[in-house]
């Protein structure tokens, strides 16, 4: 009988699982799947694939807030009809936030999400989702082993300064400093861009994380040295629903003079921003492109989204002393040629030189000629999280 690993990763808009055998090294998943659309009221979206790509499972449903919790309850009765009759050697959890303290993977217990927990006000549209089903499965699940791997942790090599904001140093020794997200990403991106190309596992290499949340990363030789997000995965980039870096007095003038409760701007600034407040259409790429046409703000907002990024990878080629190389991942990095021709646009004075048919074909190596390289690299967090668990518990069912 088969032992599985399976491996959760909630994002902010969605819920992605992949399912391991857990005898092998992990590579090619026996299942993989994916719940998209959990972040707004619209149609949320759930289909899963076999290892060949074949489709297993699809459905459709309305969103009407809620989303994770829905497609957490979908995903368990699924997995127990398709798996029905294997074991369950251990769940894997992409967890957001581990804070100061967490700085690998580790075997959870009920202390680990207790620790977890005090970090669900800095990720609001995470943590609370990565921890409920590690709750769940160490009430149902009581034998089997669970793995939390954490988006923060790659980023604890960054120099000490790339890490500090410039306040009082006892606000910094209380934890108030740059985290860092997407750091799962990060360490698939740096564990394959040497098959891709040699010269970028040594180099001076950005790799734009564009999904619903998004950031960016400056890697030298794979490690990271500096990265878009801080405290919370509320800075940086403009996102779909988040607002990325802001002028902190924006919070003040929300409080004072708008009269929201911290509570109401928190969730201003989390849901209600990026591409979906300043098209007032949707958090959505795909709808916004296919609105750009007739719809002004579409055009703004994928405009701005733009030219937080491209000014936001020069910030990140000046810690680097420079740039060999820029990758593209995540949702909209992944799917959205038109983004990614803006931005080389952009970076032109880098030295990027666009491959038009090359990026409209998705890649991977989207540029030409001397200078840096740009790349379409599909990321895999699910896959170093599978690792992670290889690693802690090995292949015991
Ligand atoms: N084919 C596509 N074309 C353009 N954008 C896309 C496409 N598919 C997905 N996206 C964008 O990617 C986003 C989801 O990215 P993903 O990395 O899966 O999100 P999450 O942050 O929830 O993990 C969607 O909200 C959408 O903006
Ligand atoms: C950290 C973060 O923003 O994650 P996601 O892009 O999955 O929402
Ligand atoms: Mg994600």
């Amino acid at each position: 009988m088969t032992a599985l690993n399976i491996v959760l990763n909630a994002g902010s808009s969605s819920l992605k699982f992949q399912v391991f055998d857990a005898g092998v090294e992990p590579g090619t998943p026996l299942c993989r799947g994916l719940f998209e659309g959990l972040a707004g009221d619209g149609t949320a979206h759930f289909v899963a694939r076999d290892g060949r790509g074949e489709t297993v499972g699809e459905e459709r449903w309305q969103a009407a807030g809620g989303g994770h919790d829905e497609a957490l309850r979908r995903l368990i009765a699924w997995l127990r009809d398709r798996f029905a009759g294997a074991s369950l050697a251990g769940v894997g959890h992409r967890v957001v936030h581990g804070g100061p303290d967490f700085e690998g993977p580790v075997l959870v217990d009920p202390g680990v999400v207790d620790d977890l927990e005090r970090f669900v006000a800095l990720a609001p549209l995470h943590q609370p989702h990565n921890l409920r089903p590690i709750r769940f499965a160490l009430e149902a699940l009581p034998g089997v082993r669970q793995v939390a791997s954490f988006d923060t942790a790659f980023h604890r090599t960054q120099p000490e300064l790339a890490q500090l904001f410039a306040i009082p140093r006892a606000m910094t020794e209380q934890g108030v400093r740059r985290y860092g997200f997407h750091g799962l990403s990060y360490e698939y991106i740096a564990s394959v861009m040497g098959e891709y190309d040699p010269a970028l596992a040594k180099g001076r290499v950005v790799v734009a994380h564009l999904g619903n949340g998004a950031s960016a990363c400056a890697l030298r030789g794979g490690v990271s040295v500096a990265s878009t997000m801080g405290f919370s995965a509320l800075d940086g980039l403009m996102m779909g629903t988040r607002c990325g870096s802001l002028d902190p007095a924006v919070v003040f003038y929300m409080l004072r003079e708008m009269k929201l409760t911290p509570d109401a701007a928190e969730k201003m600034l989390y849901s209600q921003c990026g591409l979906l407040g300043v098209s007032g259409l949707s958090n959505d790429m795909r709808t916004l492109r296919a609105k750009e046409a007739g719809e002004p703000h579409a055009r703004e907002a994928i405009a701005l989204y733009v030219y937080r990024i491209v000014r936001e990878v020069g910030s990140l080629a000046a810690a680097l002393g420079g740039l060999d190389g820029l990758i593209f991942t995540a949702g909209i990095g992944e799917n959205d040629a038109a983004t990614r021709a803006a931005v080389l646009d952009g970076l032109a004075f880098l030295g990027l030189r666009a491959d038009p048919d090359a990026n409209a074909a998705g890649g991977p190596r989207i540029t030409g000629g001397p200078g840096p390289s740009a790349w379409v690299i599909p990321t895999n967090e699910e896959l170093v999280v599978a690792r992670h668990m290889r690693a802690l518990i090995g292949n015991a069912a």
